[in-house]
């Protein structure tokens, strides 16, 4: 048995928090690939010949392999048998794989391939799988959509393989000390790699004039390749730690998957479990759904070509203030001085103020709805700093629920009355945007840390892996729904397209109109109905998710008080 006196890299406040810059900075690379195609889905459909539903179905392959496959629970008894290091290392090469064939899939080599002419051949129909409506694949499904699809599959493994990962390593550098201050720097970076993903993506498929979609996916694959070395470094640290303390945690009891029943036999992980699936399913899917939906409710005008709202050059300066707002905020929570820490706290609200406004005159949907991880990003550490010192995670996880049932009903019914009004509709969707952000904080703030308090540290690993695949079942379905629910309430836009679809068909049969008009004359219905959608169902229905997450909070805290979880308690003592 080690010595417990004996110093040890984690004693030392410096080398914790490398470990942690290291996790987080391959989350922050991660969670940038993982939206990468979702702010240039117009430019798939026009460059790559994918429509909604290819797209939406390559989307969806992300959580195939860790929901019907099981893999994410393959990988949470992975992490608890060969610990940190190995499964960070895993994790980084399985998405880097992924990343590559996707990239493959993307790249104009792929285009006139025999590949790509024996996957439109193949792969149209899976037995079983088909029937349940559960197939990641389609008869009539674009080549190369199919093979990004199993690309996205493989990175969705790694992905999630990660995720656990960074958190099973951040319990074991922070447990009894900034736990929840480091889980929530480390999701700090994340959502401020989906801001990044949001700007840079478009930005890098139309840099220089000449549109080319594979840049982007070869910019995410590039930030991948630095996730590993990132992965490779914390390997040799983590390394270091295990040498000096004997690797005293999994020697005390060694993993055995029997020990998987004591995870399900307690009644304060269900509650967490099921909290998380209905509170990410009301935020995660949305997150796919919202940039359409503020088109649909604020009939925003973009900015004329050649103005100065419309310059590229604006995005950046943008994204520089969005890595102000984000720097100060993060900042302010090591300032020792109040009056310093108050200033940083000052610079990061006048910049996101900024940031706000040039939103607005960009008319951009998509930088307005940016601003969502963006205060996330703020205030997340500064919650997690409050759990580690006063603890009272059960009660954040409650309110969280509230304001996002506040938020989607918001959306839903007060939104839509703001279409002829340009300036209060962007500030009201402004508003709600960012007490949605300060909810998507307070839980994850809480949630994540409380899982150390819910099982022993042998088994952390197979918990959150439990809890991911729970919530992943969540991710895969409720953007199905929200899309079923968005075409069942709205069904005269689709026979709005259905109609103009016959028209010019029969025009062109009759010769009164070229293919090319007709396809023109059906662009223009298509994109006037793509922002022509009523939200308000689905969002009723996101709603009702954080009415149930409210409700399982407030038994979570129940059930904590009974049986003295410590959900309430702090992690510093
Ligand atoms: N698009 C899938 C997102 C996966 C998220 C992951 N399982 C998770 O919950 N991470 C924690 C977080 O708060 O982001």
């Amino acid at each position: 048995m080690a010595n417990s006196n004996l110093k040890t890299l984690r004693d030392s406040a410096a080398m914790r928090w490398i470990a942690l810059l290291l996790l987080a900075l391959a989350m922050f690379c991660s969670y940038i690939f993982m939206d990468i195609l979702s702010p240039i889905k117009d430019l798939m459909l026009s460059q790559r010949g994918w429509d909604s539903t290819a797209f939406g179905t390559m989307q969806g392959a992300e959580t195939f392999l860790n929901v019907f496959v099981f893999f994410l629970i393959f990988a949470g008894i992975i992490l608890d048998k060969m610990g940190v290091r190995f499964t960070a290392l895993l994790s980084g090469a399985v998405m880097l794989v992924g990343a590559l064939i996707k990239y493959y899939a993307i790249a104009d080599t792929f285009i006139g391939s025999d590949i790509e002419k024996w996957f439109t051949e193949n792969l149209n129909y899976i037995p079983g799988l088909d029937e349940l409506g559960v197939s990641p694949f389609y008869k009539g499904m674009p080549a190369s959509a199919k093979v990004a699809a199993i690309g996205f599959m493989i990175f969705g493994c790694g992905v999630e393989m990660a995720g656990i990962t960074v958190s099973r390593g951040i319990v074991k550098w922070f447990k009894g000390r900034e736990m929840a201050l480091a889980m929530g720097s480390e999701m700090a970076l994340a959502r401020l790699g989906v801001a990044t993903c949001m700007i840079f993506s478009p930005f890098f498929a139309k840099l220089g004039g000449n549109v080319s979609v594979s840049r982007s996916v070869a910019f995410g694959v590039v930030l991948l390749m630095i996730a590993l070395i990132m992965f490779i470094v914390y390997f040799f640290m983590d390394k270091k730690l295990d040498e000096q303390t004997g690797e005293a945690e999994e020697k005390d009891g060694p993993f055995k998957v029997s020990d998987i029943g004591q995870i399900l036999s307690s009644s304060g992980f269900w509650l967490v479990a099921l909290l998380c699936v209905l509170y990410y399913s009301a935020i995660f899917p949305f997150q796919k759904y919202a940039v359409n939906m503020l088109q649909c409710n604020l009939h925003l005008t973009t900015p004329e070509k050649g103005s100065f709202w419309a310059d590229d050059s604006v995005t950046i300066v943008q994204y520089v203030i969005m890595l102000i707002v984000a720097a100060a905020g993060f900042a302010s929570n090591f300032m020792k001085k109040k009056d310093l820490k108050y200033a940083m706290l000052v610079v990061s609200i006048i910049s996101l103020l900024v940031y706000c406004y040039m939103g607005y005159m960009r008319q951009s949907a998509e930088a307005i709805f940016a601003v969502f991880p963006l205060l996330a990003v703020l205030i997340t550490p500064i919650l997690g700093n409050y759990v580690d010192h006063k603890g009272k995670a059960a009660s954040m996880l409650i309110l969280g629920s509230l304001l996002l049932i506040a938020c989607h009903l918001t959306f839903a019914f007060v939104l839509p009355l703001c279409g002829n009004s340009p300036v209060g509709g962007v500030v009201i969707a402004y508003i709600t945007i960012l007490v949605l952000g300060a909810s998507f904080s307070l839980v994850p703030a809480s949630l994540w840390p409380s899982v150390p308090k819910l099982v022993e540290p042998k088994i952390i690993g197979s918990a959150y892996a439990l809890i991911f695949w729970i919530q992943n079942i969540g991710l895969w379905l409720f953007p199905l729904l929200i899309g079923k629910v968005l075409e069942g309430t709205n069904p005269e836009l689709a026979a709005k397209i259905k109609a103009i679809k016959e028209t010019t068909k029969h025009a062109v049969e009759a010769g009164n109109m070229t293919i090319q008009e007709a396809n023109a004359q059906v662009a223009a219905v298509s994109e006037n109905v793509a922002v022509s959608y009523n939200y308000t169902w689905p969002l009723v229905m996101l709603a009702a998710l954080g009415v149930a997450a409210f409700f399982l909070g407030l038994l979570l805290k129940a059930v904590d008080k009974k049986k003295g979880i410590g959900l309430e308690e702090p992690n510093i003592k």
